[in-house]
C-alpha cells in the first residue's frame, strides 16, 4: 500500500519536473531561433561555424537532459528538476551568444533575467551565486572588448552592466522573500498534517468508544444491530447464520452475595471465555446488563447448537481472576435461532428471546432453540 503510494508520488513528481523541463526546452528553441535571426539580420559578428557550434551546444545539452528525464535518472538527485545544471548550461550558452553579438549585446541583456527566472526557487545563496556569475560573464565581455580595443562605447557598456547589477540585486531580494514565504508555507503544511493525524486518531477513538462496551470490551448493542443488519443483507438465499441470546444465570445473586465488583469480574470472564470459544468472523456483543448476543455467520442449526453448548460448558468451568466463587456458581442459558435471507432481525431476536425464556423456565444452564420463523 505504502509502496504504491510512494510510486504514484514519484510519478506525479516526475510529471511535474518533466513539464518544467519542457518549458526550459521550449525556451531553448526560442534561443535557437534568436541565434539565427541575429545571424540572418547581420547582428551576429562571428562566422557561421560559431553560430552552428552555439546551436549544437543547445541541441546536445537538451538531448542529453531529455535522455536523463526520459530514463528517470533525474529522480536520483536532490533536485529532480536539475535546475542548477540547466541554469549553468543556459548561462554558458548565453554568454557565448552575447559575446558574438559584439556591441549589440546590450539589447539582449534581458536574456540573463530570463535564464535566472528558472532559478528563482533555488535557495537564496545558490541563486546569488548564479546572479554573480551572470554579472561577471557580462562585465568580462565588455572588459575583453576594451582590452582588445573593440569597445566603441564604454559609457553604454557601463550603463548596461549597472542596469544588470541593479536588476540582479532586486532579483536576489525577491528570491530571499519567496524562499521565506515557501519555508513558512511548508511549516504550516507540516502543522496541518500533524493536526490531521491527531484528528484521525481522535476519530478512531470515538468510533471505538461508540461501538464498544467499556466493561467487557465487546461490541455494544447498537453496533451489533448495525453489523447484524449488514450480515443479514449479505445473506444469500441458500445460506443461514446462527443467532443466540445468552443470559448469565442468577446474576443478581452473585452481585448480592459477592458484591458488584465481583459481578463485573464475572461479566469480563464471560467475555474472555466466549472470545476463546469463537471463530474470527463471529460477532459477540453485550446486549445489556448480564445478557449477550451472538451471531455466527454461515452456520447451520447443528453448528450453532454445538458452539453454544461448548460456550455454556466453558463458562461453567471458568474461574474469574481474584474472585472466590464456589464451583457450580457460574452458568448461563441460551436461546438459539437461525437467520435466513429475507428474515427480519427484530423477529429473529424475538424468537431467540422466546427460546431463552424457555431455557430459564426449564431450569437454566441449558440451550433451547426456536428454529421456525413466524412466516414459515
Ligand atoms: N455487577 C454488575 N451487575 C449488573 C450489571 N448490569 C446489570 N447488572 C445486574 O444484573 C442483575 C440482573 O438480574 P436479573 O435480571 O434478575 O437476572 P438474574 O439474577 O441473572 O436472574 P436470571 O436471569 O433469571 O437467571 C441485576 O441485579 C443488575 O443490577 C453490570 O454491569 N455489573
Amino acid at each position: 500500500m505504502r509502496a504504491s503510494r510512494d510510486e504514484s508520488d514519484q510519478q506525479a513528481l516526475q510529471l511535474l519536473v518533466t513539464k518544467r523541463f519542457g518549458m526550459a526546452a521550449a525556451t531553448y528553441g526560442l534561443a535557437l531561433l534568436l541565434t539565427w535571426i541575429t545571424y540572418v539580420g547581420g547582428f551576429y559578428q562571428a562566422p557561421i561555424e560559431t553560430a552552428i557550434a552555439g546551436s549544437m551546444l543547445i541541441l546536445c545539452s537538451q538531448l542529453g537532459l531529455f535522455w536523463v528525464f526520459y530514463k528517470g535518472h533525474n529522480l536520483r538527485f536532490r533536485d529532480p528538476s536539475l535546475t542548477e545544471p540547466q541554469v549553468l548550461v543556459a548561462l554558458v550558452w548565453l554568454t557565448f551568444f552575447l559575446f558574438n553579438l559584439g556591441q549589440n549585446r546590450g539589447y539582449l541583456l534581458v536574456l540573463y533575467v530570463l535564464v535566472l527566472m528558472f532559478a528563482v526557487f533555488l535557495p537564496p545563496k545558490k541563486f546569488a551565486r548564479y546572479a554573480v556569475l551572470a554579472l561577471l560573464s557580462f562585465g568580462s565581455m565588455s572588459l575583453l572588448d576594451a582590452y582588445q580595443g573593440r569597445l566603441t562605447d564604454p559609457q553604454a557598456a557601463l550603463l548596461q552592466t549597472g542596469v544588470l547589477l541593479v536588476t540582479l540585486i532586486w532579483m536576489c531580494l525577491f528570491v530571499g522573500y519567496v524562499y521565506k514565504l515557501r519555508q513558512r508555507m511548508r511549516q504550516r503544511r507540516f502543522a496541518l498534517q500533524a493536526h490531521q493525524e491527531t484528528l484521525r486518531g481522535m476519530m478512531r477513538q470515538l468510533e471505538d468508544l461508540a461501538s464498544t462496551d467499556e466493561l467487557t470490551g465487546l461490541y455494544n448493542r447498537r453496533h451489533f444491530i448495525r453489523l447484524a443488519e449488514t450480515e443479514l443483507s449479505r445473506l444469500r438465499a441458500a445460506h443461514q447464520s446462527g443467532l443466540a441470546l445468552i443470559d448469565l444465570d442468577h446474576f443478581k445473586r452473585i452481585n448480592d452475595l459477592h458484591g458488584h465488583a465481583t459481578g463485573d469480574r464475572v461479566l469480563q470472564t464471560f467475555a474472555s471465555v466466549a472470545r476463546s470459544c469463537l471463530r474470527d468472523g463471529d460477532i459477540l456483543a453485550r446486549y445489556g446488563g448480564e445478557e449477550f448476543v451472538l451471531l455466527l455467520p454461515h452456520t447451520d442449526a447443528d453448528q450453532v447448537s454445538a458452539c453454544c453448548e461448548r460456550l455454556r460448558e466453558a463458562f461453567a468451568n471458568a474461574q474469574p481472576l481474584d474472585v472466590k466463587l464456589q464451583p457450580g456458581h457460574l452458568s448461563l442459558s441460551v436461546g438459539l435461532t437461525l437467520l435466513r435471507a429475507g428474515d427480519n432481525l427484530d423477529e429473529a431476536l424475538q424468537r431467540a428471546d422466546e427460546a431463552l425464556y424457555r431455557a430459564k423456565g426449564n431450569g437454566r444452564n441449558r440451550c433451547e432453540a426456536s428454529w421456525t420463523t413466524t412466516s414459515a
